[in-house]
């Protein structure tokens, strides 16, 4: 199993406060992890961390087998914050293209990651114009046109109703089966259960990782909403808090 993102001992602080302390975990090439925890855990932290943008105390991040942050890797990590990034004055079609361009993609590509996200009726909107989903969207797809190798995605379902829900994971499961690696922050339990693996963390350290299905089990419920609250809480069959 090659492993695409791989945390060893992270330690992070931010302002005079510990957020992660000693997080270790791996996420295995090709395959889609849920991070999950409550807010305030350190989630967008360790994303961060992943992306190469955040100061860290000590340990290591190792991503597709480079330091996270190296400059090698621009070209192939995709990273999607909470607040969609792209341009309000533009077109969905210009964003697109203007990123397209910047990886050296032609106008096809533009227009297909578009579609992709099934913005294709809204392509000659302005985003200024655009509804908060539509927006994170938008910023999905500029993401996604270099065709990244790691795709970190902070909450990329937020606003979304549940038939684009459903169809943005089909496109992730997609991506993964071709072989990117996808790393997913999320508060809604549905989308825990269609990830391959998930993260959970709890005041900056990981109490659970592990496939829906082990976590269910060393929870002791098949219900992955009240795993997750038994896990939090502290009182899992199996619980290494
Ligand atoms: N710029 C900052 N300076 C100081 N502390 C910060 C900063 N950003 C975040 N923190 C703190 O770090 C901790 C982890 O925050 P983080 O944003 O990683 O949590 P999260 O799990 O992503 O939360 P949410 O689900 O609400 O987005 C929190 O206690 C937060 O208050």
């Amino acid at each position: 199993m090659t492993s695409a993102i791989e945390v060893r001992d992270l330690v992070v602080e931010r302002g005079k406060r510990r957020v992660l302390h000693g997080i270790s975990c791996t996420v295995p090439a090709g395959s889609v992890a849920g991070l999950l925890g409550p807010s305030g855990s350190g989630k967008t932290t360790l994303i961060r961390a992943v992306v190469g943008v955040q100061v860290v105390r000590s340990g290591t991040v190792t991503v597709l087998g480079e330091p996270a942050g190296s400059a090698t890797l621009r070209r192939t990590v995709g990273y999607v914050t909470q607040a969609p990034s792209v341009y309000a004055d533009l077109s969905v079609r210009e964003n697109a293209r203007y990123f397209a361009s910047l990886y050296g993609l032609s106008s096809p590509e533009a227009d297909r990651a578009i579609a992709d996200v099934g913005l294709a009726g809204a392509a000659g909107q302005l985003v200024g114009n655009l509804s908060g989903g539509q927006r994170s969207r938008a910023s999905l797809a500029c993401a996604m046109i270099g065709q990244p190798r790691l795709l970190v995605l902070d909450e990329p379902t937020v606003g979304q109703d549940p038939v684009l829900r459903a169809d943005l994971w089909a496109k992730f499961h997609a991506l993964a089966a071709a072989g990117t690696t996808l790393l997913v922050s999320s508060h809604v339990m549905d989308e825990a259960g269609r990830c391959d693996r998930l993260l959970l963390i709890r005041e900056g350290r990981l109490i659970g990782d592990d496939s829906p299905a082990a976590i269910r089990a060393s929870a002791g419920t098949d219900d992955l909403e009240e795993a997750f609250l038994r896990l939090i809480r502290g009182t899992g069959e199996g619980v290494a808090a």
